[in-house]
């Protein structure tokens, strides 16, 4: 699960103006789009209040949207009816919905007759998102594809706020508060653990009084400020745009002000030698995924298959045929990547051994290639200088391992030690299973 895995270090992005932002936004919201249709055919993307939805204004008669495939939740929503102007949903209606052409019954609004029962309105959207999700992904928590942030100044982000309860909720998806500091006190929230389970989170913080929050929830996450403890799988992103610290030019980052963070930026970037001008921009932020990993012997036999995308088993015997033909094809020095049917073959030999990759044409042939010798080195290590016959005879710990490593075609953990502790601790329970029952064998006989 997404939420069990440490979390990767934030990355930021800062724009030299609010325009700018909204459009690598909107680039970036695309991507992700584009990555989800691939895979799964439908978008799932929760929107918060506040300052966003005029971020949004990009979406506005972009010809990569695909309205049809989105299904939008609110992150949080004031208890108020949905043509109130506090409402959130009233606010995307205005700034963007209202504007392009997504079917109504895509957007998730809270239900205007529970008003009166917080208790209730929160357990019926959390059912809304049950609907959505629950058969689909994970049972325990929904995996939205993108979730959208604001961050308030005093840290709160959704309608978690500094110091209160509802940020030790570990259950719930959807809850509420009767008290929020901020008009107006009503309102139902997504929990942390949604907010955490999201496959892509990115806060989008414009305004000058953002800068200190920011540098408040990057450089200081132990006080424990709501936005600081959002902390998914994948790195946060964080789209920042505030006079003084974009200056006009944009290349004014104060970089003083972000001790904490990993420079890995995007559009206008920096790192700890100063601010550059970044050769890639917000939608190269990778999301890079692959379709699905074989391993095949140099005598063409499959010995392990994992499916990323849903295809017929008709479709997959013809891809394991098409692939396993191309890569024994291929001579030692060729290039590791195959052009296929629109998409891109990623190999790599080790040994008797084949380990091919699909992606995207747009997605990275070296981070997959990084990503099949994460793999080899877990292996690796688990077997002790594997070899085509531990993964014949142990295959199932070959599955295993992947799942540490890869899922839904990205890169969960980076880091082999961790996806190797957690095959260790497996195996730990497996032997103490079998202790348990010799033991009750021999007690009860
Ligand atoms: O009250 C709310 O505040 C946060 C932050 O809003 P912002 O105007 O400072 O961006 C927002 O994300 C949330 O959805 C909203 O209900």
């Amino acid at each position: 699960m997404p939420g069990h895995q440490p979390p990767n270090p934030p990355a930021l992005v800062s724009f030299p103006s609010t325009d700018v932002l909204a459009d690598s936004l909107a680039a970036f919201i695309v991507k992700a789009q584009k990555d989800s249709l691939d895979k799964k055919g439908r978008f799932t993307i929760a929107l918060s209040g506040g300052s966003l939805p005029k971020m949004l204004r990009g979406l506005i008669g972009n010809p990569g949207v695909r309205w049809d495939k989105w299904q939008v939740f609110y992150v949080d929503e004031r208890v108020v009816p949905l043509d109130h102007p506090d409402s959130n949903h009233f606010a995307c209606m205005t700034h963007l919905f209202s504007k392009v052409p997504i079917p109504a019954d895509h957007i998730h609004t809270i239900d205007q007759s529970l008003l009166n029962d917080l208790e209730e309105l929160s357990d019926a959207y959390e059912k809304e998102l049950i609907r959505e999700f629950a058969q689909k992904d994970s049972a325990r928590f929904p995996i939205f594809d993108l979730i959208l942030l604001g961050m308030g100044p005093d840290g709160h982000t959704a309608s978690l706020f500094p110091g209160h309860e509802l940020l030790t909720e570990e259950d719930r998806w959807v809850a509420y508060i009767e008290d929020s500091p901020k008009p107006p006190p009503r309102r139902i929230t997504f929990t942390l653990p949604v907010i955490n389970h999201a496959l892509r989170v990115v806060f989008v913080a414009a305004g000058k009084e953002k800068t200190d929050t920011l540098s408040q929830v990057l450089d200081h996450p132990e006080t424990g400020l709501p936005s600081a403890r959002v902390k998914p799988t994948f790195p946060v992103i964080n789209f920042l745009h505030a006079e003084g610290i974009a200056g006009t030019s944009g290349l004014e980052l104060r970089l003083d002000t972000f001790k904490g963070i990993k420079y890995s930026q995007l559009g206008i970037c920096a790192d700890r030698n100063g601010p550059k001008p970044c050769a890639r921009t917000a939608s190269d932020v990778p999301t890079s995924m692959i379709h699905y990993i074989l391993l095949v012997s140099r005598q063409g036999k499959l010995r392990l298959a994992k499916w990323f995308t849903t295809l017929p088993s008709k479709a997959k015997a013809k891809i394991i045929q098409d692939v396993t033909r191309l890569v024994l094809a291929r001579r030692p020095r060729m290039c590791n990547v195959i052009e296929y049917k629109g998409a891109k073959i990623i190999y790599r030999q080790y040994a008797s051994l084949f380990f091919v990759c699909e992606i995207g044409e747009n997605d990275n042939e070296l981070t997959t290639l990084e990503i099949i010798h994460r793999y080899v080195e877990v292996l690796d290590r688990y077997f002790g200088n594997v070899c085509e016959l531990d993964i014949v005879f142990n295959f199932q710990k070959a599955y295993a391992l992947l799942d540490e490593l890869v899922v839904a075609g990205e890169l969960l953990e980076s880091n082999k030690f961790t996806a190797l502790t957690a095959a260790e601790a497996s195996d730990a329970w497996e032997q103490d299973e079998h202790l348990q029952r010799a033991l009750s064998e021999t007690l009860y006989a």
